[in-house]
Parts: structure tokens; sequence; C-alpha cells
């Protein structure tokens, strides 16, 4: 059975988008579902790019088949500079026939893909183009992770309201608890709390994660 790709995305780099695609990527496996994984764009690369060999190593552990594709169907974009894209690539094009291309090979031979963004929504890639436009390109759910500290619920408020303000429907967000869980609870907790009632986090609610996310559309909405 397909289900649409979960483009993963976060409030900012370095919050938890690798971190909490390998917790999807190992949940959605124990489901029996062929899971592919995508990074169509890696900056910050020296020799080899770091995100997309871990997220494809895993892959190829849980869904062998996968190690027909190369490193480089996986992530079609790497860039030495770490930066954004658009200033990663200097003159190069990043084209997204390219990427829709690597994307249905990988989709091929998979019941889902994870797609895992560079740094957060609103990072540029061409003048015209934005980390935010995979969502369409790839007609992806979105899940967007949270950081836990200080600031969090402007960061979080922030790209809820892009998400709404682009007209995504299908999308989650949860907390990715690594440093500051203690403080989490008394400072920020509350308000998300009475402002959404539930919150969940890659730790604790991994399985609420996956009901709202794969679900597939032609078969009326069934959930995993
Ligand atoms: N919950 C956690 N507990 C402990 N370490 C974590 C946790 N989440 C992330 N990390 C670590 O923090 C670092 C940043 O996480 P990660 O690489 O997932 O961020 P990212 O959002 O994918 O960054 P980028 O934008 O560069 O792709 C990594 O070293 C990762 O192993
Ligand atoms: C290099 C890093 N690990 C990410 N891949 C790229 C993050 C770009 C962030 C750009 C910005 O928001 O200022
Ligand atoms: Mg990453």
């Amino acid at each position: 059975m397909k289900y649409a790709p979960i483009f993963i995305t976060a409030t900012n780099t370095n919050v938890g988008k690798t971190y909490t695609t390998l917790k999807l990527l190992e949940a959605l496996s124990a489901k029996g579902l062929r899971v592919g994984v995508m990074k169509p764009i890696e900056t910050g690369v020296l020799d080899v790019p770091l995100d997309a060999t871990l997220l494809f190593e895993t892959a190829k552990r849980f869904h062998p088949a996968l190690a027909q594709l190369s490193l480089k169907e996986i992530v079609p974009y790497c860039f030495e500079l770490p930066a954004s894209p658009f200033v990663a690539k200097g003159r190069k094009k990043v084209s997204v026939e390219v990427l829709q291309k690597a994307y249905e090979k990988i989709a091929s031979l998979c019941d889902i893909v994870l797609i895992e963004g560079a740094g957060g929504l609103l990072v540029p890639i061409e003048e015209d183009l934005y980390m935010y436009d995979f969502i369409r390109l790839f007609e992806a759910k979105t899940l967007l992770v949270g950081h836990d500290a200080l600031g969090c619920i402007n960061d979080i408020l922030l790209n809820l309201h892009l998400l709404d303000s682009l007209g995504v429907e299908d999308y989650e967000w949860c907390v990715n608890f690594k440093e500051e869980r203690e403080s989490f609870d008394k400072i920020t907790l509350p308000f998300l709390k009475k402002t959404f009632g539930r919150v969940l986090s890659v730790q604790d609610n991994m399985p609420l994660i996956v009901k709202s996310l794969v679900t597939n559309g032609d078969m009326n909405g069934d959930v995993l």
C-alpha cells in the first residue's frame, strides 16, 4: 500500500530533523512498511553527506531493496558550505525536475518515503524556491519538529502560522526533548497545553505522530 511521503522540517537547523526521521523510520518499519528516505539537498558536506548517509544506511537495514539505489539518488544535491542552499550552491542551479525524478525512483521501491529538509521552512534554495515548497513538490504530509528550550513557543507558533498561511493542511508538530525537558514542563508546557490541548513529543508519542500522518487517502483515510 502506498502512503503520502512525510516531509520532516523543524523550527531551525540542529533541532532534530534527522534524529526524528530515524525514529519515524524505525516506527514505520516496525509496522511492516517498506520505508524510503530522501535528503533532497544537504549542505556542509566536506567528504560525505552525513545526514543522507545516516538515513540511507539505516533505511537499508530495514529495507535492503534500497541498496539498488545510489547515495546520489537519496541526496541529489550536496554543497560544501554549511549554509542555506541558496548561498552554498553558488552559481549552480537546483532543478525541481531532478528532485522529482529522484523521489519517484525511491518511491517506486517503498510504501512511504521520509523526506528531510535542510534547516527550517523558510530556508532559501533559489530566488523563487524555499524549503517549504518541497511540501507541494512532493505532495507530502509535514512533520514540524520544535526544540524544547526557552523560545520554543515563539518558534513553534511562527512555523505553525507560516504553514497555515501557506494553506498547508496535512501537518503535525511535535517537540524533540533534547536538552531542557525539566524546564520545558515548567516554563513552556502550560501555554502549549492550554492552546493546543495536547503536545506530542518524539520521545513519548511516536505512535500518535504516525497515526496522525500515515493515512492512505485512497482508502478513506485508513490509518495504520
Ligand atoms: N533528543 C535528542 N537527544 C540527544 N541528542 C539529540 C536529540 N535530538 C538531536 N540530537 C543530536 O543533536 C544534533 C542535531 O540533531 P539533528 O542532526 O537531528 O538536527 P537536524 O535538525 O537534522 O539538523 P540539520 O538542519 O543540520 O539537518 C545531532 O548530533 C543529534 O544526534
Ligand atoms: C548546514 C546546516 N546543517 C543545514 N544543513 C543548513 C542550515 C541552513 C540555515 C540557513 C538559515 O536559516 O540561516
Ligand atoms: Mg539533519
